[in-house]
């Protein structure tokens, strides 16, 4: 992300952002209160910038939360993996040789020993939206107890109700950074104005801030351990709805061809929750930016996909896969009992009332 990182470019870069978040200071909360963050009717910028190679022009240090050499710190001392045990109910890797991540299929000291040594600074992008703020308290110090523990992280609170968001005890190298967004009257257009706003704060901010993006529903609680296991350059998260399924026929993807998000019967992998997703900032900027222009175009198409951005981020998944698949595990419901084979749930989605809590009642 800091490709185009000269001296000059990061000074002016640097100043605009200081006098841009130059509002109120709380000790340990941003409060942005410039209303005019989010003009109603700002372009995106025409090209995407350049995703930096992995071994770009930029110096090792500047590299260095990127997952490449596996280094581990010496000494350390933690049980011996098995060649012949782990778990045989689920399957542990994709048919793309990935990673999926179930709760026995990594050490936490040994996984945190690496990613600890890069350092990695984390954004974690929210809405919080009308009713939605009641959210965020939960949210938040369940995170503080469970999300990415001793890691850098800021929580970016996107919220039309600035006063609405709670403080809240963190550690050192944590934060929240709360960014002013419109209210609005339907829920699709929260869904969905997720990928321009977060598109448009990624440009302004994050890019400069973090390395790594997670997007999250505000209307979940962080349960169980949710640490360096869930980082790579693209993560994305097995809806519990359809993880069982053995084939493609209830996967709710969009199925109208006139739609972006159209995939036929006969396509497909998996169902993706869009409740938690992350990956490498750059990687994640230009999803959200895809979820974004591809919902523009329907929209102009009078259509809008079955699951908005969600339906997006599957058709994008299908063709770009995710360099790590999270179980259930990472974003369970309240709604459902817990099967056998989850054996920790690390987040879960609250029951809430949607007719009372979203502007224009739903599902
Ligand atoms: C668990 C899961 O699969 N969640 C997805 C699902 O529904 P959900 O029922 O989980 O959607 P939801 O009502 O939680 O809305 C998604 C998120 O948008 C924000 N929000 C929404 C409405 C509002 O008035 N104010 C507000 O702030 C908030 O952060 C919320 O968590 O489908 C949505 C699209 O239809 C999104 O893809 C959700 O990620
Ligand atoms: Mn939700």
């Amino acid at each position: 992300m800091l490709c185009f990182a000269s001296k000059y470019h990061l000074t002016v870069c640097v100043a605009f952002l200081l006098i841009f978040l130059g509002g109120v200071y709380f000790s340990e909360v941003d409060r942005i209160r410039f209303k005019s963050f989010f003009p109603e009717n700002r372009d995106l910028p025409k090209d995407l910038p350049r995703i930096c190679p992995e071994n770009g022009d930029k110096n090792e240090d500047q590299n260095s939360w990127r997952i490449t050499e596996l280094i581990m710190e010496k000494g350390l001392k933690y049980t011996k993996p098995s060649v012949m045990k782990g778990r045989m109910d689920v399957n542990p890797v994709t048919n793309w040789n990935a990673p999926l991540v179930w709760e026995g299929t990594f050490d936490p000291v040994v996984i945190d020993s690496i990613y600890k040594r890069m350092d990695p600074r984390i954004a974690v992008i929210v809405f919080a939206v009308g009713k939605y703020t009641r959210f965020l308290k939960g949210f938040l110090e369940s995170g503080e107890k469970h999300f990415m523990v001793d890691f850098k992280l800021t929580y970016y609170i996107f919220t039309d109700h600035v006063d609405e968001v709670p403080k809240i005890d963190q550690a050192m190298g944590r934060k929240i950074t709360i960014l002013p967004v419109p209210s609005a009257t339907r829920w699709q257009d929260v869904v969905l104005g997720r990928m321009k706003y977060a598109t448009i704060a990624i440009d302004q901010q994050i890019r400069n801030q973090s390395d790594y993006i997670f997007m999250m529903d505000i209307d979940s609680l962080f349960h169980g351990r949710v640490g360096a296991e869930s980082l790579s350059r693209m993560s994305a998260v097995l809806h519990r709805g359809y993880y069982k399924d053995e084939t493609r026929k209830k996967f709710p993807y969009e199925r109208r061809p006139q739609s972006q998000a159209y995939i036929p019967m006969d396509e497909g992998d998996y169902y993706y929750s869009a409740a938690v997703w992350g990956g490498y900032l750059e990687d994640m900027y230009k999803l959200v930016r895809y979820c974004y222009e591809q919902s523009e175009i329907d929209s102009k198409n009078n259509i809008e996909a079955v699951w908005q951005e969600e339906s997006h981020l599957n058709k994008y998944l299908l063709h770009n896969k995710p360099t790590k698949v999270l179980s259930p595990e990472y974003l369970w419901s309240d709604y459902d009992r817990k099967p056998e084979d989850i054996k920790v749930v690390r987040i879960s989605q609250l029951v809430k009332n949607y007719a009372e809590v979203r502007p224009n009642g739903g599902h």
